[in-house]
C-alpha cells in the first residue's frame, strides 16, 4: 500500500500539558483510515495539526513526502486535503445547490476586473461549476432537495452536503470528524455508503474520527488507537476489539470521564 500521509513522531504541547507525543502512523492511498480511541486520546489535536488548525510542537506530517507540517488550512486546502467538521457548516439562507456552487476556489468570476473582460469564461466557468453541482446532489441522491434552504435539512441530511462540499474540490485526503454524531440509523447507513462509493469510485482517501463503533468496524481498514496522546495499536478493527490494551484504555478514559461501560462500547453494537 502506497502512503498517502507519514506521521512521524508528532507531538502538541498545550502548555504543560502534552495532548499528542511521539505519535507515529501512515494513512495509505485509497484506504478509510479510522482513528479512535477514548475520550481526551488526542484525536482531534491530531486532525488539527493534519489540517492545518494546529501547528505541531515538533515532528512531522508528510504528504507524498512532503513535510507539511504548520502550512496553513488554505495551502493545504489546495494541495487537496479537506476537513469536514462535527457541526456541518452549510450556509443556512442559500438554497442546497448554491452552497454546493460556493466551494470552488479561484474561480474567475471572483475577480472583478476579470469579470468585466472574460465575462464569455465566467458564464462557461459558472454553468460548468453548476453541472459539477448537479451530479454531486445526483450522486448523493439529495436532487430532491436542489433548492431547499439549506437551514431546513435535518442534521443528517447537512451532513450529506458537508460530503457533497468535498466533492466540489480537488479533494485527496478527506478528514471526516465524527460523521456519525447526531446521524439517525437510516442516513448513518446512507452517508456510509456515499464514503465507500466515494472511496471505491473517486479514489478518495478517508481518514476519519469516530466514536460509532459499529461505522467504524463497517468502513474502517485499518483502525488506529490512540491513548494519552500517542498511538497504542493499530489493524483491523475485529482483531482491535479483542485487544485487552484497548479495553483497558477505554476503561481508564472511562472511569474519568462518562463513566460509561468501556466494554460496551467496543463490543459490537457499542457506540463510545
Ligand atoms: N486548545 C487546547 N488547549 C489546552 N488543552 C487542550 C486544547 N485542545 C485539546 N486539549 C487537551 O488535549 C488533550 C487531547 O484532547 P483532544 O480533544 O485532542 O482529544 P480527543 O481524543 O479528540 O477527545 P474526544 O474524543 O473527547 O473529542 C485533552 O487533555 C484536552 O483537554
Amino acid at each position: 500500500m502506497r502512503r498517502l500521509i507519514a506521521i512521524r513522531n508528532l507531538a502538541k504541547s498545550f502548555g504543560g500539558l502534552q495532548a499528542v507525543h511521539d505519535c507515529s502512523l501512515d494513512i495509505g492511498r485509497g484506504t478509510i483510515t479510522g482513528l479512535i480511541g477514548p475520550n481526551g486520546a488526542g484525536k482531534t489535536t491530531l486532525f488539527n495539526m493534519i489540517a492545518g488548525a494546529l501547528r505541531p510542537t515538533s515532528g512531522q506530517i508528510l504528504f507524498e513526502d512532503r513535510d507539511i507540517a504548520g502550512l496553513p488550512p488554505h495551502a493545504l486546502f489546495r494541495m487537496g486535503i479537506v476537513r469536514t467538521f462535527q457541526i456541518p457548516h452549510e450556509f443556512a439562507e442559500m438554497t442546497v445547490i448554491e452552497n454546493l456552487m460556493l466551494v470552488p476556489q479561484a474561480q474567475t468570476g471572483e475577480r472583478l476586473l476579470a469579470s468585466w473582460v472574460q465575462w464569455g469564461r465566467v458564464r462557461a466557468e459558472e454553468e460548468e461549476n453548476r453541472a459539477r453541482a448537479e451530479s454531486v446532489l445526483d450522486f448523493l441522491q439529495l436532487t430532491r432537495l436542489r433548492d431547499e434552504r439549506a437551514g431546513n435539512l435535518s442534521g443528517g441530511q447537512k451532513k450529506l452536503l458537508e460530503l457533497g462540499r468535498t466533492m466540489m474540490t480537488e479533494a485527496r485526503l478527506v478528514l471526516l470528524d465524527e460523521p456519525g454524531a447526531g446521524v439517525n440509523p437510516t442516513l448513518m447507513g446512507e452517508l456510509a455508503e456515499m464514503v465507500q462509493r466515494l472511496n471505491r469510485e473517486r479514489g478518495y482517501t478517508f481518514c476519519i474520527i469516530e466514536h460509532d463503533m459499529d461505522l467504524i468496524a463497517r468502513l474502517c481498514d485499518p483502525v488506529y488507537v490512540l491513548a494519552e496522546g500517542t498511538v497504542l495499536t493499530h489493524g483491523r478493527m475485529e482483531d482491535i476489539r479483542r485487544d485487552p490494551r484497548v479495553l483497558e484504555a477505554y476503561l481508564g478514559g472511562s472511569a474519568e470521564t462518562a463513566g460509561s461501560s468501556a466494554g460496551s462500547r467496543l463490543s459490537a453494537g457499542g457506540a463510545a
